[in-house]
């Protein structure tokens, strides 16, 4: 504390820096890393510990969804938005998903010279997982919801201006993470009092920001009127899948009925909806697309399993030109490949809950306050849990099922675990699955001579380098 202090006064920030020590003061952070203790902390019941506080600037971008909020509100959503993500209702995605992908390989294709062609797959991947989450929040709106929250795409040269990007401090808030990350107290003391001029300040940028928030709520109010003008389609199951936005508006018609004896601070506004929307671009977006590029990279240094992975599609998928919904479930090696790269490289790796009151975990005791880093990545390299061989890609150990591949049964947590596990997590796979069945179909891989194997975490595990990969058609190669 002392230190802080003489910081704060030397670099003159005074009593406005003192102020800000009361308020925020420094959080004592633990970190858990024994997979009993984890399970407790995720499996325990919401009021021992809840999810900390997200810094203000990641929260401007997850927006006040699934992700950021708590007690009652939460609930609410989570059970009006899980069947949007049951499995049932994901599979319907698959031949609008597939055509996604075979679009993505088409554009490839046309860029390659004798068959083969050089891939930034980092970038070309993040393309694909928006439009496929695109999809999934709006549905049959797809088209007005890519309007309103437009995309990125290496493919047509627009830069960067979805909602989690270009019109926000991106920059800043991957810095603060790193920090946040490697958890230095007095930076993130001195980040919060520049918090100020970052968020509140009519700076050229935060006007540009909230002039795209209010646009967004603006365009999403129309789609939300025009839905809503169509209800009795709402209502009605034509076998399309339910979107996000039909299950809110589903949720928000039902409480304003008369009888509805819901409370007011539970309705779903249009706000909640446009929260909830940026909450899976969020959370969605470059995790999955991360899990592609990992999982592209190991395929492309271990071309044994590169070969038994596409040998697997071709024998499940036959003449088939992309794989059918019942096809995707029967892939099994390229289930533990996933789970594989998803042990190696977590696209989120670490997360943090914070105690509600005074607890006891195991044998230690701890204050109400106290922060609980779970750091992901570390349980998933733990050679006391995995075996001598943790730092190897060996899908293999994952043959006999998920809680037989270590010596503990819940070592593998990258979606995490408990009530507050990711809603996104079939779709992430169903996404993977599909897309690297497709690629495996068309193309053999290796890694670019120029690749540089950096994963650096900059809010999430990414390559530092990117990931560039060449491709070589098998149609070419069998011609
Ligand atoms: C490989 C891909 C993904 C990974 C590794 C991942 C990982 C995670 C993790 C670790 C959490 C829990 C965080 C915590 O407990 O503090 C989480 C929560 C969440 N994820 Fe994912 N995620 C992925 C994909 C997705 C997708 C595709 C979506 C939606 C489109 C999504 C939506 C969410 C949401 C809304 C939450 C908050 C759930 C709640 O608190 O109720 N995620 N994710």
């Amino acid at each position: 504390m002392e230190e802080v202090l003489v910081y704060l006064m030397k670099n003159n920030v005074g009593v406005i820096g003192a102020t800000f020590l009361v308020w925020f003061g420094p959080t004592v952070r633990l970190t858990v890393s024994d997979p009993d203790l984890i399970r407790e902390i995720f499996t325990s019941k919401s009021e021992f510990y809840e999810k900390n506080e997200a810094h203000p600037l990641i929260k401007q971008l997850e927006g006040d969804g699934l992700l950021s909020l708590k007690g009652e509100k939460w609930a609410h959503h989570r059970k009006i938005i899980t069947p949007t993500f049951h499995m049932e209702n994901l599979k319907l995605l698959v031949p609008v998903a597939a055509k996604s992908v075979v679009e993505m390989l088409e554009k490839w294709v046309a860029e390659a010279d004798s068959g083969e062609v050089e891939i930034e797959v980092w970038e070309w991947f993040q393309t694909l997982t928006e439009d496929i989450i695109t999809r999934t929040a709006f549905g049959s709106s797809y088209e007005d919801g890519k309007a309103i929250f437009p995309t990125s795409s290496p493919a047509n040269g627009s830069c960067c201006r979805g909602i989690s990007k270009g019109s926000h401090p991106w920059v800043i808030v991957h810095s603060r993470f790193t920090l946040a990350i490697q958890n230095i107290q007095l930076f993130e003391l001195v980040e919060k009092i520049r918090l100020i001029e970052h968020r509140f300040l009519p700076t050229k940028r935060n006007m540009k920001s909230w002039k795209l928030d209010k646009e967004i709520k603006k365009s999403l109010m129309n789609l939300i009127a025009r839905r809503r003008e169509n209800r009795r389609e709402e209502t009605q199951d034509h076998g399309c899948p339910k979107d996000l936005l039909g299950l809110m508006l589903i949720a928000s018609a039902k409480e304003s009925e008369p009888s509805s004896n819901s409370s007011p601070p539970s309705r779903i506004t249009v706000h909640d909806i446009a929260e909830e929307c940026k909450s899976f671009f969020f959370a969605g977006e470059q995790t999955t697309s991360n899990l592609l590029t990992w999982t592209t990279v190991l395929l492309a240094m271990h071309p044994q399993w590169q070969v038994r992975a596409r040998d697997e599609v071709v024998k499940v998928c036959g003449p088939r030109d992309v794989p059918s919904k019942d096809d995707v479930a029967k892939l099994k090696t390229l289930s533990v490949i996933l789970n594989e790269t998803l042990r190696l490289y977590p696209p989120i790796v670490a997360t943090i809950r914070r105690a509600k009151a005074d607890m006891e975990l195991g044998d230690y005791k701890i204050p109400h306050g106290t922060e609980l880093l779970i750091p992901i990545i570390a349980v998933h390299h733990d050679q006391a849990i995995w075996g001598t061989d943790a730092s190897e890609f060996n899908p293999a150990r994952f043959s006999d099922g998920v809680a037989r591949a270590a010596r503990h049964p819940v070592a593998l947590i990258p979606f995490g675990l408990g009530v507050r596990t990711c809603i996104g997590q079939n779709l992430a796979i169903l996404q993977a699955k599909l897309t690297l069945a497709i690629i495996l179909q068309r193309f053999s891989f290796t890694l670019a001579p120029h690749y540089r194997h950096a994963p650096t975490v900059l809010m999430l595990l990414y390559p530092q380098y990117g990931a560039p990969i060449i491709f070589r058609s098998l149609a070419d190669q069998r011609s």
